[in-house]
């Protein structure tokens, strides 16, 4: 009884996302994406080099808990309120002003090992915009429908949804954070919370799909350990340090 209806209730959802079409209760899940439609739509016309082919049952639970999480995506949304608190949040884990910020410190630096940790710090987010270029570029998944594209300084891949940059940079720098600076326990905490509510203000703001960010969250989490194999050091690159001697 129950499992027959099931499975064929399965069926029916596999059938509606192959043809683009939604099932009464779901966002449209397509099976498949490409960079210059909007997610939802069937890509059986789209040209074969530009699809991203993904289990369609993932990609219908991601798109219908995407768009029930992105409860403060517009004016409208039931959580509309939050939206200004959230799009500070977001601010907090913009690029620029990490990067702006990093190089200040650097520049005013007093210390070689502050200089050292700030000048890997530049280098793991330098790497990081460019790894989410390369990857947003490559996959090209467009940003969910529901999303209000007004976010401050972006960069021609932004329009492009996986993987977020934020939550990469949020897991990178949390990773970061704990590991090259002495802090209390408290701050600690504010940290990886602080990671944890920029990646979950990305679905709340409608900015990404719940995917997006857990790829993302992925992503800086590794990319630290690649930034910890090449870390920089006067003996690993005597020639950028000597840059401060002169
Ligand atoms: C030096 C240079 C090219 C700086 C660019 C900084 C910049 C504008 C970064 C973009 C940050 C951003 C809006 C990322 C998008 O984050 P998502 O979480 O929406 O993917």
């Amino acid at each position: 009884g129950g499992g027959r209806w099931r499975r064929s209730r399965r069926r029916r959802r596999e059938a509606a996302a192959r043809e683009g079409h939604a099932l009464p209760g779901h966002a449209s899940p397509p099976p498949c994406w490409d960079g210059d439609r909007e997610e939802g739509k069937s890509c059986s016309q789209g040209r074969a080099s530009r699809r991203v082919r993904i289990p369609t049952a993932l990609l219908a639970a991601d798109l219908w808990a995407s768009r029930r999480l992105g409860v403060c995506a517009a004016e409208g949304s039931p959580c509309a309120a939050a939206r200004p608190l959230l799009r500070l949040v977001e601010v907090s884990g913009h690029g620029l002003p990490w990067l702006l910020g990093t190089a200040y410190g650097l520049w005013r630096s007093g210390s070689a090992a502050a200089r050292e940790v700030l000048l890997n710090l530049l280098f793991a987010l330098l790497l990081d915009l460019v790894l989410v270029a390369v990857v947003k570029g490559l996959v090209r998944r467009p940003r969910p429908a529901h999303n209000k594209m007004d976010m401050f300084a972006t960069i021609s891949v932004d329009k492009y949804s996986f993987p977020s940059g934020h939550a990469t940079r949020a897991a990178l720098v949390c990773r970061f954070v704990l590991h090259h600076l002495v802090l209390a326990a408290p701050l600690r905490v504010l940290v990886v919370l602080w990671a944890l509510v920029v990646s979950l203000s990305r679905v709340m703001l409608g900015r990404h799909n719940v995917t997006d960010v857990l790829f993302g969250l992925l992503l800086g989490y590794a990319l630290y350990s690649v930034v910890q194999y090449c870390w920089l050091s006067p003996l690993s690159a005597p020639a950028l340090f000597a840059l401060w001697s002169h």
